[in-house]
């Protein structure tokens, strides 16, 4: 068992019970095509989750941020989309007591990193945090989902082979998705391909493209959970902004999404909106 290390998080076994509605079954159905989906974020009051476009801005206070490592904690994966991971070159583990490599043994309870670089922009992956954590032990290494044609090519290049030895030799992989030319990767095969690498649960974290795809009609009912850290902050305009694409029915503007089942939980200055997608709303 691994001594636990300084950055080690704790959250109170009462401050759990409020979330357990909103979290994966134990029991998760086999015969569902997709994992469960939890999205998850810290925003400040004015909807946006960073100061700027490729800088990381630290939202959530001690208590929210040791409460989205306990949501990592429950999930099998956490996805994000690769402007995040180059904007905040994350560890995307879970860095909660008990945990595998903060007191627990193996890897127990550490979620799997997911990325989605299409086109392969994440680059040298010596110097990334979440490489470097599975090398020591302290999370799992990262799968990445590449364009298939993407892959291909690039595989020609001696750099991008070695790129991908570095995966592999830290316990990472990847998985490769062929949209349509020039278009994204629809969701619904994002999340067929999670549960075929053996994903059952997945948190998604953002950032600021990601949420606002799943906040879309099309893609809010694959969302099982919502839990959003609102920081009593503003930030300001110029921020990267939670505010998916409008919706219109019959040429009317409508709202594009309402929660529903939904419980706020306060956490020391931050709250906690806790809900699932009203389908009907
Ligand atoms: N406060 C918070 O909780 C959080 C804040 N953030 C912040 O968000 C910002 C990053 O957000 P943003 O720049 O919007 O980047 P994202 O992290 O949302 O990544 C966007 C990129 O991911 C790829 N991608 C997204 N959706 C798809 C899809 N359906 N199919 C294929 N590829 C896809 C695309 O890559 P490509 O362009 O190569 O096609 C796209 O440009 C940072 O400032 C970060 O700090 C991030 C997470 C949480
Ligand atoms: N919950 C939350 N609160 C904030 O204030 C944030 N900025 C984020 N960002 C997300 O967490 C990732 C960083 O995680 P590590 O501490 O490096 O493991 C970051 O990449 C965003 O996904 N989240």
């Amino acid at each position: 068992m691994a001594a636990p290390t300084r950055d080690v998080l704790y959250y109170d076994e009462s401050q759990r019970t409020p979330l357990t509605p909103y979290l994966p079954s134990q029991i998760l159905s086999s015969s569902s095509s997709k994992p469960h989906v939890t999205l998850t974020f810290a925003t400040s009051l004015d909807s946006s989750i960073a100061l700027a476009p490729g800088t990381q801005t630290h939202l959530s206070g001690p208590s929210s941020k040791a409460m989205t490592h306990f949501l990592r904690s429950c999930h099998s994966a956490i996805l994000i989309g690769v402007g995040t991971a180059l904007a905040d070159n994350p560890s995307l583990n879970c860095r909660l007591s008990g945990v595998g490599g903060y007191g627990g043994s193996g890897l127990d309870n550490q979620p799997r990193p997911i990325i989605l670089d299409p086109s392969a922009r994440w680059g040298d992956l010596e110097g990334r945090k979440v490489i470097q954590l599975a090398r020591e032990g302290k999370g799992k290494a990262p799968i990445i989902f590449f364009r298939r044609d993407v892959w291909e090519e690039r595989m020609g290049d001696e750099e991008f082979r070695e790129r991908m030895k570095v995966l592999e030799e830290c316990g990472g992989g990847y998985y490769l998705v062929a949209p349509a030319k020039g278009e994204k990767f629809a969701w619904v095969d994002i999340l067929g391909g999670l549960k075929e690498v053996g994903i059952r649960s997945v948190m998604i974290e953002g950032g600021g493209a990601v949420i606002n795809e799943l906040l879309g009609p099309e893609n809010f009912p694959l969302v099982d959970s919502v839990i959003i850290t609102i920081a009593p902050t503003w930030l300001g305009r110029g921020g990267v902004l939670v505010s998916p694409e409008e919706r219109r029915t019959n040429g009317v503007q409508v709202p594009v999404g309402r929660l529903t089942d939904v419980k706020w939980v306060p956490l020391g200055e931050d709250v906690v909106c806790c809900g699932r997608p009203n389908l009907n709303g």
